[in-house]
């Protein structure tokens, strides 16, 4: 079950880059076993500076078809790390790839937030988009901790 974070904006090297990259292939090892993975990021970049409907068009292309749209978003459900595992596990029973979907400094256009049949808020504050990439990057791999019931996770 592939697993796409779709994201506006490059991240240049650096500590953010590292934790993602360290999270998601932690997750590709654990999750091999359980069916879950492989993980990677597509990132797309609005180089002409035309804004969020520009982004949501790059966005669109860059979401592989038929994959569950997740998007990240301050005014999303507030989800446990339990429930969010849960929650990837029966996308996984159902065969179904996931894509998760990161904004810019504007957030997500309207009309790709209508077509996710999920979105998550990290809060109700809002976070620089690479901080949001690397708490999803956690969470992902928390999950897949869960789903193979290892003592990562303790509420
Ligand atoms: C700087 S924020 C944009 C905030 C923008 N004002 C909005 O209305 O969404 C950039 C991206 O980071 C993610 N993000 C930031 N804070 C978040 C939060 N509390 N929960 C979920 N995602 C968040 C979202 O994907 C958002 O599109």
């Amino acid at each position: 079950m592939k697993i796409t974070i779709c994201a506006v904006g490059r991240l240049r090297k650096g500590p953010e880059r590292e934790l993602i990259d360290d999270y998601l292939s932690r997750f590709e090892k654990t999750g091999r076993a359980y069916g879950l993975g492989p993980a990677s990021i597509v990132e797309v970049e609005d180089k002409k500076g035309l804004g969020q409907g520009a982004e949501a068009e790059l966005l669109a292309r860059a979401i592989p078809d038929s994959s569950v749209i997740v998007t990240l978003d301050e005014r999303g459900s507030l989800i446990s790390s339990p429930d969010f595992a849960r929650k990837i596990e029966g996308w996984r029973d159902g065969a179904r790839d996931i894509t998760f979907v990161i904004g810019g400094a504007d957030g997500i256009e309207p009309g790709l937030r209508d077509r996710a049949e999920f979105s998550i808020s990290l809060g109700k504050m809002v976070w620089p988009h690479m901080l949001a990439r690397v708490m999803l990057a956690e969470q992902i791999y928390r999950a897949g901790q869960i789903i193979a019931g290892t003592p990562y996770h303790r509420a």
